[in-house]
């Protein structure tokens, strides 16, 4: 019998990489309900499908993928108590979110007319997503400080000084950025851990920036907040978002942070390795025939002399979070929730910094900055 796969339609190549395993039906993630999987032997999922009992119990599927990291709508206890094979693409789309969190960050020091050396950002969770952050704002000379108590439990040396406790960084950063997972058990629960009480000591001039997961970030708290400054990509009850948080924003996008082509290409990849592997087919590389060209060189802006300013119009040639924010601001709050999801599925093709080609300045600092922060120069 020919096998049955079920994937949500908004990974790159799915039918180019998955057609030779068997039949594929792809669906939008949020599509994805019982009746369409009950005859399925394989189901590939991002964050918008709930995998769990009430998904699959009356279904054969016996290899569940997700091609993201949050793990938030899988129910993990469940798939293993039911002998199905479960897989999470950890760290696919790290770099995407660290590209989007740079661009926030080098934003900021141009619209302060500051140095990065004179900004402080506070990285909340170190994990792939954090690690990644801290490493390109390092190069950038940007003043870190780091929270992550389970990796500060297990003994992990701090990339950057050593830990901080949350309310230090939270007093002391001017920029705070959170990369925990949604959590509401464990040692370290991170639901409501940005709460009211926390809110209310942040100053107007410090910025908080949710690239995480709605739940994590008091938000009805954040509304009332001193600080003038949102950038928010994750929102509680996503698409239903807070109308009144949207409406504060600086800068609304709907969940895109880790959006890049390479990531959802890589996420997609990695499940269908580890089907491959579970069904013990070999792998085929044709799909990568199907892979977009390498985009134009980016141009140095000659009327431009500062280096900040040189650096964000760069990453704003290679991906402006602001067009994001746009397509979402142009539209009444009725119209924002209905479109949050379609701009989801429908998101334009953005490369990585590592895709594109800059020509060399003759500023060896600068040189070094770009290819730390990843990108090809010629
Ligand atoms: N906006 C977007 O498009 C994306 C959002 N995400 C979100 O970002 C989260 C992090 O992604 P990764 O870095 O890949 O996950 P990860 O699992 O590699 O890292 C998470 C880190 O957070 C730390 N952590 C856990 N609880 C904490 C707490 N209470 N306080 C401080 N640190 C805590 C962990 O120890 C770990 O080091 C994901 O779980 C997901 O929710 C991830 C990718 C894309
Ligand atoms: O990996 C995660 O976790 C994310 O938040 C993804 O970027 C979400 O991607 P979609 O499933 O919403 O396309």
């Amino acid at each position: 019998m020919t096998r049955r796969i079920v994937i949500d339609d908004a990974l790159p190549l799915a039918t180019e990489m998955f057609s030779h395993l068997g039949d594929i039906i792809l669906l939008p993630g949020r599509a994805i309900y019982a009746q369409a999987v009950a005859d399925a032997d394989a189901l590939v999922v991002r964050s918008r499908t709930q995998v769990n009992e009430a998904l699959l119990a009356n279904s054969r599927v016996k290899f569940v993928g997700s091609s993201v990291v949050g793990l938030d709508h899988v129910d993990q206890a469940w798939l293993a108590q039911q002998g199905i094979h479960f897989y999470s693409a950890q760290g696919c789309n790290a770099n995407s979110v660290s590209e989007y969190i740079i661009t926030l960050l080098v934003e900021q020091a141009c619209l302060r007319q500051q140095d990065f050396h004179q900004l402080t950002v506070g990285v909340v969770g170190v994990g792939h997503v954090g690690q990644k952050v801290v490493a390109k704002a390092q190069a950038l000379g940007f003043n870190l400080l780091l929270n992550d108590p389970p990796r500060q439990d297990q003994g992990d040396a701090c990339p950057a000084g050593d830990w901080q406790a949350l309310d230090d960084l939270l007093h002391q950063a001017d920029i705070i950025t959170l990369h925990t997972p949604l959590t509401g058990e464990g040692a370290h629960p991170s639901a409501n851990l940005i709460h009211a009480k926390r809110l209310a000591k942040l100053r107007a001039d410090q910025v908080l920036i949710n690239a995480a997961r709605g739940g994590i970030v008091d938000e009805q708290a954040w509304c009332q907040s001193a600080m003038t400054t949102k950038l928010i990509d994750c929102w509680q009850d996503e698409p239903n978002i807070n109308a009144n948080l949207f409406n504060q924003a600086t800068m609304a996008t709907p969940h895109i942070a880790g959006h890049s082509y390479e990531a959802k290409l890589a996420g997609g990849l990695w499940a269908y390795q580890q089907l491959c592997q579970f069904w013990q087919e070999p792998e085929q590389h044709h799909w990568q025939q199907s892979c977009p060209s390498t985009p134009a060189p980016l141009q140095f802006n000659s009327e431009l002399t500062h280096w900040p300013a040189i650096l964000l119009d760069l990453l704003h040639q290679a991906y402006n979070p602001h067009h994001d924010h746009q397509r979402l601001r142009a539209k009444t709050i009725e119209q924002v929730r209905q479109q949050f999801e379609t701009q989801r599925r429908d998101y334009p093709i953005r490369r990585e910094w590592t895709q594109h080609r800059i020509a060399k300045f003759a500023q060896k600092e600068w040189n070094q900055a770009l290819q730390s922060l990843g990108f090809q120069l010629y």
